[in-house]
């Protein structure tokens, strides 16, 4: 039977319907949850099928000491959903109210896991996975259809408890540019705190506070100048990279593959080899369940040309792409930033989950609305690189009003605390010894607030929380024991296998790129760009023949034109190739994704097969509308020679890129080389000066114009069979290529040192 119920919350009499929240173990504590549940009924009319749970609240009347005020806000929700409450198979009336319940927040698009087509196993496997969890049971393969299964062991797979420590951190950096070669910079000055497993800590802070800094010391990204950051108490080794997730602010994806296809190359990639090609492919499926990216699975992601999913979509690719390999420890900057409000605390309730799988999580965060703010369980607020609170989110308000500070109008708290860290006390009450700071002579101030420096309310709140909170934080921080958990991992357990071997990850690689670029080769641009290009030149060429030294001159001209043409187009196309891929490359092999061998060899191979196809075509349009020499051997040496010229002018084009790795830079600089290479190309010039003439050796026109020469006319004299040009063709081919190699491992140590 199927009944349709209407949920609402209310925080107003004491009393709320069904929970739409996945925080639920906060706000009704496991212990409480019983009661709340059986409080609840079913009030439904037969005929309409409609019914309305409800239930009481017990947390929500909770006085909370925020300036005084009450934490029942006049906040509601509300949502209709159709449910098959006969289908919800359990006599536990505790354990149906919590079926109802989560199945609820699911259809309200919070939970984080498709609903829309609930069964009473599914509902059954995701509400009993608490306890699946604890048991450490196997997964029943058997007995559950697959997608459950899948759910289930991303969530059963025992992840390594790290507790976060850090202490006094300091961080300096040297300015360049600066007149005094000494000069430097304090980012960090002496921050502290902890997060343990379970608990997602917030960085807050004004713009250029320091908080992305502070993350990337934290994650072992950076090293810091001074102060202790321990991970269950041991300091930061390379064995807890694998173990590290970091979801960088403007984080990089290839926007021509759609959400599965990211996902899956990078389980395929990163997984460890313990599991099977389609185990990796089903855990990529899972963690698109897991994040609720089912609707916009094959959507591809898009970027500043191209519409694809959402903002918030993408944020959760970026997540599922870390939480791919079961991190102990994530780190997010801003992962809310840019997102409307409801989207955001969707992606923070999503971190919520991750972490009580027993991850530890810290996020930066800019300005979060007062909702997504209550939810965190620990803040620090750091402004121009101090500590100005850190302690428990809901407590932030009620420590600045214990220092004298508090919101002289309605505000919400985030906005309250940025303020205080950029120094602006404007509508909040100011404590009397920042007073005595306001000079009497500054009349022309409407009021104390203004008159005071930003400096001087900074210092006030430095000193405040080191007199009130830093050493209570630091006597913290020593005596934290270590719990049962910790000392079971005190030996680091082994990591697990690395990820694919050489030669999946060629293949992986190899079959990513075509997918990703194959868009670009196969542009309708490029397509009419190389057509219109082949029947402009066969009509100025149109049936030209060898009958006269004019004739001849005019076809040598197309020659030369070919060998310019297929020497600028690959070149310039290949220009772009690491300069555009750079970040993503540096971020996938900072985690060891794939060796730079195979991501190079893969590269080159997918360019080949993709540029050499165009040329192919371009050529029977050319050489048949011309009257090119007509016979097999003449017509398939030209295209041999064609496409010899494409893969030196690629490799070129290759090393340049890697060289400047700027797009700006290397197109300046391979305009100049390809000229130089044309006009000592033996066309324009035959007569070159001795110093000079060596130019054209290293020139790719010079030697397909000869080859082609030779091909039409059997001319050119000592070197007949052009062995002497095929031979520098090829070592251009492979020299190229080696060079761009060894720049692109040179760029690598230069961005991770
Ligand atoms: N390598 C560097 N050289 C010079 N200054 C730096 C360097 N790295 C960071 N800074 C400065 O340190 C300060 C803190 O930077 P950080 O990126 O940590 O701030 P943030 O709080 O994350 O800011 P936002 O919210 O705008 O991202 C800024 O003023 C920044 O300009």
């Amino acid at each position: 039977m199927e009944q349709e119920l209407v949920l609402s919350k209310s925080f107003d009499k004491n009393e709320a319907v069904i929970m739409q929240n996945i925080d639920e173990d906060e706000i009704f504590p496991p212990e409480k949850t019983s009661s709340v549940f059986c409080t609840s009924k079913i009030e439904g009319n037969k005929k309409t099928k409609k019914g309305l749970i409800k239930m009481r609240s017990l947390d929500f009347a909770k006085e909370s000491p925020i300036h005084g005020t009450s934490l029942r806000h006049a906040r509601s929700f509300s949502s209709h959903f159709l449910i098959n409450i006969d289908e919800i198979m359990s006599d536990d009336d505790n354990e149906k109210g919590v079926l109802i319940s989560q199945t609820a927040s699911g259809k309200m698009g919070i939970f984080p896991y498709d609903q829309s087509s609930i069964t009473s196993q599914s509902i059954s496997d995701d509400m009993t996975l608490e306890n699946t969890r604890k048991k450490k049971t196997s997964c029943p393969m058997e007995q559950e259809d697959e997608d459950s299964c899948s759910w289930r062991r991303i969530q059963i797979e025992p992840t390594l408890r790290i507790r976060l420590k850090f202490q006094d951190v300091k961080y300096t950096v040297a300015l360049k540019g600066e007149k005094h070669s000494d000069a430097e910079k304090c980012i960090l000055q002496g921050v502290s705190g902890s997060a343990c497993p379970g608990e997602v800590l917030a960085l807050m802070g004004p713009s250029g506070g320091g908080k992305t800094t502070l993350l990337k010391l934290l994650s072992g990204k950076v090293k810091n100048d001074s102060g202790m950051i321990t991970y269950n108490d041991q300091p930061y080794n390379k064995s807890l990279k694998q173990r590290i997730g970091f979801v960088l602010q403007d984080d990089v994806v290839f926007p021509h593959l759609t959400v599965k296809e990211t996902l899956t190359y990078a389980a395929l990639l990163r997984l460890p080899n313990t599991l099977s090609k389609e185990q990796k492919k089903e855990r990529a499926i899972s963690v698109i369940n897991e994040l609720g990216l089912e609707r916009c699975q094959d959507t591809i992601i898009g970027g500043a040309f191209v519409r694809g999913i959402s903002g918030g979509e993408r944020k959760r690719v970026c997540i599922g792409n870390e939480i791919l390999l079961n991190p102990s420890l994530l780190f997010l900057d801003e992962p809310t930033s840019g997102l409307d409000s409801t989207t955001a605390l969707r992606i923070v309730q999503m971190l919520h989950n991750i972490a009580r799988a027993g991850k530890t999580v810290v996020t930066t965060l800019h300005q979060p609305s007062s909702r997504l703010f209550s939810t965190f369980d620990k803040l620090i607020l750091l402004g121009q690189g101090c500590s100005l609170y850190s302690g428990k989110a809901s407590e932030a308000m009620l420590y600045f009003s214990s220092i004298g500070c508090s919101p002289l109008i309605a505000m919400n708290p985030a906005e309250f605390l940025i303020d205080l860290a950029n120094g602006n006390i404007k509508d909040k009450s100011i404590p009397s010894d920042l007073e005595n700071k306001y000079l009497p002579g500054n009349h022309h101030f409407k009021s104390k607030n203004e008159g005071l420096s930003s400096a001087d309310v900074h210092e006030y709140f430095v000193g405040a929380y080191e007199s009130r909170v830093a050493n209570k934080e630091k006597t913290k921080l020593l005596n934290h024991r270590l719990i049962e958990e910790d000392s079971e991992v005190q030996s680091w357990p082994k990591l697990r296998d690395s990820g694919a071997t050489w030669n999946q990850q060629f293949s992986i690689l190899f079959t990513r790129g075509i997918k990703e670029r194959s868009h670009e080769y196969f542009s309708s641009l490029r397509i009419i760009q190389v057509l219109a290009t082949a029947i402009i030149v066969g009509l100025l060429w149109w049936h030209s023949d060898t009958s006269s030294p004019k004739m001849v001159a005019d076809q040598e001209g197309l020659l030369f034109f070919i060998s310019v043409f297929w020497a600028f187009f690959p070149l310039f196309a290949a220009i772009f190739t690491f300069p555009q891929e750079r970040a993503m490359l540096v971020k996938e092999r900072s985690v060891n994704m794939y060796k730079l061998s195979a991501y190079f060899v893969a590269r080159i191979t997918t360019d080949l097969l993709l540029d050499l196809v165009l040329p192919v075509i371009f050529l029977v349009i050319v050489y048949f509308m011309v009257g090119l020499k007509l016979t097999f051997p003449a017509f398939s040496l030209t295209l041999v020679t064609v496409l010899l010229s494409i893969i030196a002018a690629q490799g070129l084009g290759l090393a340049i890129g890697a060289a400047f790795m700027d797009v700006k830079k290397a197109t300046t600089f391979a305009s100049v080389t390809l000229m130089t290479f044309m006009l000592s190309g033996g066309f324009f010039v035959q007569e070159v000066p001795r110093f000079i003439s060596w130019v054209r050796y290293i020139s790719i026109n010079y030697h397909t114009y000869r080859l082609l020469l030779k091909i039409q006319y059997n001319s050119l004299g000592s070197s007949k069979y052009g062995g002497v040009e095929v031979g520098a063709m090829l070592v251009m081919i492979i020299g190229y290529r080696l060079l761009a190699y060894f720049l692109l491992k040179k760029m690598k140590l230069r961005t991770t040192t």
